[in-house]
């Protein structure tokens, strides 16, 4: 190119580039989508390129950023613009109610794409109509009667994991063991939903497998593919290495995943025959989900196979990875507060004494301070720290009718009345609602005495929401906090948990739940 014609491009070049932020200047002035959005509170933004910039780089920036630094600036609701697309986030129980309440807001947001190739349209992320039909038909998977089927499972699971730290603790000189105690967490409630969904055991905790190392990888590798604004085109990602070993890794879970659902489809199909032959096979009714699905399948008819795949492995995601981060703070919360976990241990004595019996559910009832500690955990580090709907109609945040018309005219945003229009993602910030002094006075302290009846008289439903909340709220809450009594009696009886001298304090972050990023590294020993 001549230096002739470089002259004329370079300009031309700026004229555009200056006329299109001009452009685009004029249209966020006057288009009222940006005149709604624009009175929420929020960072000032870059035409084209919104707040970008100010939460690209690491996970704990990002985390920061958007659960601190925001909410701390702008309050109960804040809106940001990635490119040009806007996110309302709120943390205030009020915003909250409004939208989870709702039937209308019930779709997932864009950042759960990632998550289609893997888990399809199951339960986590299927849209409007399909998620109704398929939220009524797996209700009564998770029945408590269906739970309690399921107790020994939770207890088998727990006393391998016992076993195996004890094994650790032996190694060490005085019995004492400094260990991440994350990955034993992971393998053990990967153990208890693989047997609970689909009634096949992986030994996670004591074998190695491939199904297991995929379930580890693919959490970490759409961590990356988030990071990456680049990769999180599905076109440009299926051309990367990342995008490769993506689909490497899928093949090795969808694969696993029907093999299991074939076999049982045949036990299911036999116990059938035997029956009608022979009476009851004397097979432990263990496996609802699994069986509930192959039954309402109706020979593919209603679910065809891959829908029942869809299902399965949203289970085995949704149900492992969030309770594994509640076991994990639950046990740092345990070593970071000595006095708590002494109560916690007085009260397993007096309802266990020395006996090494199972938990039983009629336990709980004697357990109070204990569950209140696991409320207190949930409320500091709930394991989903924020999630997203988008916005298919406008939604009014708030009530303007109980301000005069002129008023809210005028103070529109400083009346704390929003619209929030169609089109938007709007997130839910569940770890800034969950810090709210308002709410919580001293947030920062862990207090279990909080959840104590006469301290939770008043305070407002959604100011916790660790299980989300309306309509599209957890379906397996009952499962995790059941699973989750098993497993942290049983460790608690058994073990002591310390904060290591020199242990640095956890990093957090968002990685699908909310994750330490230099793990949970704590003194273990036998009591
Ligand atoms: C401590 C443990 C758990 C926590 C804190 C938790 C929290 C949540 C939250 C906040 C949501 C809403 C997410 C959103 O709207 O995007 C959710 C949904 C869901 N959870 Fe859990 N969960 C836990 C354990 C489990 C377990 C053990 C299972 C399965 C056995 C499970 C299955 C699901 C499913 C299938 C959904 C989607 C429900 C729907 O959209 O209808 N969760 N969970």
């Amino acid at each position: 190119m001549s230096l002739c014609n470089l002259v004329v491009l370079i300009p031309s070049i700026g004229l555009v580039v200056v006329l299109a932020c001009i452009g685009w200047w004029i249209y966020l002035r006057t288009s009222s989508f940006h005149i709604t959005v624009n009175r929420i509170p929020g960072p000032k933004s870059l035409p084209f390129i919104g707040n970008t910039f100010e939460i690209a780089g690491r996970l704990e920036d990002l985390f920061h950023v958007l659960h601190e630094k925001w909410p701390q600036e702008y309050g109960g609701i804040y809106r940001f613009f990635v490119g040009t697309h806007c996110y309302v986030l709120v943390s205030s129980p009020e915003f909250m109610e409004t939208v989870l309440s709702s039937q209308k807001t019930i779709d997932k947001g864009s950042s759960y794409d990632q998550l289609v190739p893997w888990l399809g349209q199951g339960l986590l992320i299927s849209p409007g109509d399909l998620w109704r039909s398929r939220r009524k038909m797996l209700t009564p998977a998770f029945h408590f009667s269906i739970l309690s089927n399921f107790i020994e499972v939770f207890n088998e699971q727990s006393r391998i994991l016992c076993g195996i730290l004890d094994a650790i603790c032996a190694s060490f000189a005085g019995g004492k063991a400094e260990i991440d105690v994350y990955p034993y967490l992971t393998k053990c409630s990967l153990d208890i939903i693989c047997e609970a969904a689909m009634g096949t055991r992986i030994n996670a905790q004591t074998e190695d497998s491939d199904y297991v190392n995929a379930i580890y990888r693919i959490g970490k590798l759409l961590i990356e593919q988030f990071q990456n604004p680049f990769m999180r085109n599905p076109t440009i990602f299926s051309f990367t290495a990342l995008g490769r070993e993506h689909d490497q890794l899928l093949k090795i879970l969808h694969g696993f995943t029907e093999n299991v659902i074939q076999n049982r489809r045949k036990i299911l199909d036999q116990k059938v025959n035997d029956e009608s032959e022979h009476g009851s096979t004397g097979i432990k009714n263990r496996l609802p989900l699994l069986d509930l699905l192959l039954k309402a399948s109706n020979d593919g008819k209603v679910l065809s196979p891959q829908d029942i795949r869809n299902e399965i492995d949203t289970f085995m995601l949704a149900g492992h990875d969030t309770t594994s981060s509640l076991l994990g703070w639950f046990l740092y919360s345990m070593a970071a507060n000595p006095d708590c976990q002494e109560k916690v241990w007085n009260e397993l004595q007096s309802t266990f004494g020395d006996s090494e019996r199972y938990f039983k559910q009629e336990d709980i009832s004697n357990l109070k301070y204990f569950e209140c500690c696991i409320k207190e955990t949930l409320r500091m580090y709930p394991s989903v720290p924020g999630f997203e709907r988008t916005v298919v109609e406008d939604i009014q945040l708030g009530n303007p009718n109980d301000f005069p018309l002129l008023l809210t005219l005028i103070f529109y945003s400083s009346t704390g009345e929003y619209l929030v229009p169609a089109g938007c993602t709007l997130g839910f910030l569940v770890f800034a609602a969950h810090r709210n002094p308002k709410f919580f006075p001293d947030p920062l302290i862990f207090n279990p005495e909080r959840f104590f009846p006469d301290e939770a008289i008043g305070r407002h439903p959604y100011a916790y929401v660790p299980f989300s909340a309306g309509p599209r709220n957890c379906i397996g809450q009952k499962f995790a906090l059941l699973e989750s009594k098993t497993v942290l009696s049983t460790l608690l009886r058994r073990f002591k948990f310390e904060i290591a001298p020199n242990a640095k304090p956890p990093i957090l972050s968002d990685q699908l739940t909310l994750k330490s990023i230099n793990g949970i590294k704590l003194l273990v020993s036998r009591r």
